[in-house]
């Protein structure tokens, strides 16, 4: 089962419930994402002005009500007497986040009560609905342990465009996959050496990627031994996968064409490989100047829209982590299925299709090919790919071989490409099970 709670100790002021209630409208009404909302610097003002404790509170509200938006939706819809007003979004957004505290934070749930009747009472769109907002949480709290997980149950977790698509695309481990959406993820790290060392030291465990994986500590991950020495860097598992699929690395010259913020540019420089660093935007490559610096790593980076990177003299090995719908990483970023849409994937495949294009130019004869991203859905990966070997026809998969990672024969493809998605690598704890969605295959030319 899912865990009900973030581990976040939650005792929420009115300033981050009003927070919360506005950010999650800008969500999902506004297609806001998340990570933008809530960045420390260039955030919404409504985030930004709170104060540390009250920041983890209101990311923690979000998150939580994001991972189960739909279930809460249900609830609530099923205890109004009449349906809610068509207009009283305002309402609906302060009985979602009223519920999130109760039904999946560890709050008192007097506490979230009043607190979202004070909030309803401040408001004159909801002044005349705070009885209702009283009435409908106390009973949410009195009944939650009978009614939650039959609501889960039945309920799809997320809006179904998203579900459908999982399920067209996953068929029999369709409901795992979505059950593990909601299942807040534990954190990974990539290690510059001594994976068990590491894991000993951090309380963690080595998974077959050789990543780290860690229970999510109570402050930040900065404050953990070895961050400021540069021992290692936070990296989904899967995301490690890519930059490890180069048959070889130490001494050759690579290209690493989406890169920012570098997790995989620190791995190939790491295997010894001279490395190119090119993304297009400017914030993210000094991003990735940070942590490439933190690590104590050197590249040569390059601002430009990859289409526009030019190289006469071609590398051995280039790399195309490509800008996804990101599907892979709702655990980790529960507003996506919210912010983005069949739509995005659509567009998104005609980006991907573009930089792999002209990667294929960049790539010396005999050279590898990686092609990524940490969408789950095929249309971004294994389609895509096809799609470009129909007009490549020099062009082939080079297979990865099944016992490359042990323990994870099932995300090697029949046709020996990496698809990974968050119910693998199972766990009792589901918190420390699953991997980010991840599409990855080399490519060769005959
Ligand atoms: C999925 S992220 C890459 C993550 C990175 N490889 C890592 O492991 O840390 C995609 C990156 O591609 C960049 N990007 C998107 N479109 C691009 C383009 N046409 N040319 C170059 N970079 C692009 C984005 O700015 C973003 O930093």
């Amino acid at each position: 089962m899912p865990s009900r709670y973030d581990p976040v100790d939650l005792k929420p002021g009115l300033a981050a419930r009003q927070a919360a209630t506005r950010l999650l409208a800008a969500v999902t009404e506004s297609r806001a994402s998340l990570d933008g909302l809530l960045d420390p610097a260039g955030g919404n003002p409504a985030f930004t002005g709170l104060g540390p404790q009250d920041r983890l509170l209101v990311r923690a509200i979000l998150l939580s009500a994001l991972r189960h938006l739909r279930v809460i939706d249900a609830y609530i819809d099923e205890l109004v007497t009449s349906p809610l007003p068509e207009g009283a979004k305002a309402l609906r957004q302060l009985l979602r986040v009223g519920a999130a505290q109760i039904l999946f934070l560890d709050v008192p749930d007097r506490a979230a009560v009043d607190l979202a009747v004070s909030q309803a009472n401040g408001d004159p769109r909801n002044r005349r609905f705070a009885g209702l907002v009283n009435a409908l949480l106390r009973r949410m709290g009195r009944e939650k342990e009978s009614r939650l997980s039959e609501l889960t149950a039945t309920v799809p977790p997320f809006p179904d465009w998203f579900v459908s698509r999982i399920q067209n695309a996953y068929s029999q481990e369709a409901d795992s996959i979505l059950s593990m959406l909601s299942v807040p993820p534990a954190i990974d790290l990539t290690v510059k050496t001594d994976p068990a060392g590491w894991a000993e030291r951090l309380g963690g465990t080595v998974l077959p990627t050789g990543s780290v994986r860690i229970a999510r500590p109570a402050g930040p991950v900065t404050d953990l031994e070895g961050y400021d020495g540069g021992d290692w860097w936070v990296q989904d598992a899967a995301a490690s996968i890519p930059a490890q699929m180069f048959s070889r690395l130490d001494g050759l010259e690579v290209a690493d064409l989406c890169a920012a913020p570098g997790g995989k540019t620190a791995q190939l420089a790491l295997a010894g490989a001279r490395v190119t660093a090119c993304d297009q935007s400017a914030n993210r490559l000094e991003r990735l100047k940070g942590n490439l610096s933190r690590l104590g790593l050197e590249v040569s980076t390059h601002l430009s829209r990859a289409q526009d990177f030019k190289a006469p003299e071609g590398f051995d090995g280039v790399l195309v982590d490509a800008p996804c719908s990101s599907t892979g990483t709702v655990r980790r970023h529960p507003d996506i299925p919210y912010t983005k849409g069949p739509e995005d994937i659509t567009r998104l495949t005609q980006v991907q299709r573009a930089l792999l294009d002209h990667a294929a130019g960049l790539v010396r004869p005999k050279g590898e090919l990686v092609f990524s991203n940490c969408s789950l859905d095929p249309e971004e990966g294994e389609l895509m790919v096809q799609g470009f070997l129909a007009d490549h026809p020099s062009w082939r998969i080079k297979p990865v071989d099944a016992s490359r990672w042990p323990g994870m024969e099932a995300a090697i493809t029949e046709l020996g490409e990496v698809r990974t998605h968050p119910a693998m690598l199972s766990d009792d704890d589901p918190a420390q099970a699953g991997l980010d969605g991840f599409y990855a295959v080399v490519l060769t030319q005959e």
